[in-house]
């Protein structure tokens, strides 16, 4: 049976530390919504067979948008937290996928994932046995603070990575692993940490540092400037 790829997009938050009343996934981002430039690196992607976007009750943005209703692309409910969300689009795969189909979770506010790494990561976790995500190793001396942000320690970075994403996992494992960290009441904050709770040892796949996810307000002139740089836009 050939193995499946699917995405899943969590693309439910309210985008806190963006400080904007419109959700970070839609603010403009060269003509387009952040959450437009994410989705078509999967939609267009041939080995990717469906999209599944997690969207918040309150999401008054979606429809407007150019995927809305695109055929390769669904809808899931979004949760309280990302990991909610990740598990309510994982069930709307559960009639359309096979539990050894590879599932690629990718924050909708990541929109600057270059093509090279989302298949340099497909093809080095096709054949692993747990699966893996994106990420670069730290580049600056980390601290850990103290009290009053006083340093508490210096850590050793020498094997720190950044964790971004797609995370992979194969669809009834990364199921299994996120239903029981919310049975064990732990909100996980991505989905490597799971799988990692089982006892797993998911690889790290060097990306590149211009896959940022948008967060706070300076980013989305830094993502601009990467669209630019990758001659996206
Ligand atoms: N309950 C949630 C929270 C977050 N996300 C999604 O998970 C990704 C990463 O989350 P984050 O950057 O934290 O987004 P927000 O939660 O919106 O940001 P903030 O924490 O600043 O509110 C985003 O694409 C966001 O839309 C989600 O689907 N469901
Ligand atoms: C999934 C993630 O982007 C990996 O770095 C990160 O954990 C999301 O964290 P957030 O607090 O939901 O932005």
């Amino acid at each position: 049976m050939t193995t499946g790829f699917w995405a899943v997009l969590p693309a439910a938050g309210v985008g806190r530390r963006m400080g904007s009343t419109v959700p970070k996934q839609y603010l403009e981002l060269a003509g387009r919504a952040v959450i437009e430039h994410t989705l078509e690196g999967f939609v267009s992607h041939a080995r990717i067979q469906g999209v599944v976007v997690a969207l918040g009750a309150e999401d008054g943005y979606w429809d407007t948008t150019a995927y809305a209703a695109h055929p390769k692309v669904l809808r899931a409910p979004g949760g309280a937290e990302r990991c909610h969300s990740v598990l309510n689009a994982l069930s709307v795969l559960e009639d359309r996928a096979n539990e050894d189909d590879w599932v690629l979770v990718h924050d909708a506010a990541r929109p600057c994932l270059r093509r090279s790494d989302l298949d340099r990561l497909i093809d080095s976790l096709c054949e692993d046995s747990v699966g893996g995500l994106l990420g670069i190793p730290v580049r600056d001396t980390m601290k850990r603070a103290g009290d009053g942000e006083r340093i508490d320690a210096t850590v050793d970075r020498s094997s720190l990575w950044h964790a971004y994403t797609p995370q992979m996992f194969r669809l009834g494992l990364l199921r299994r692993a996120l239903h029981e960290a919310l049975e064990a009441n732990d909100l996980v904050t991505d989905d490597a940490s799971a799988i990692e709770r089982l006892g797993l040892a998911p690889r790290l796949i060097e990306g590149h540092a211009d896959n940022l996810k948008i967060t706070r307000a300076e980013d989305l002139p830094l993502a601009q400037f990467y669209l630019q740089q990758q001659g996206r836009i």
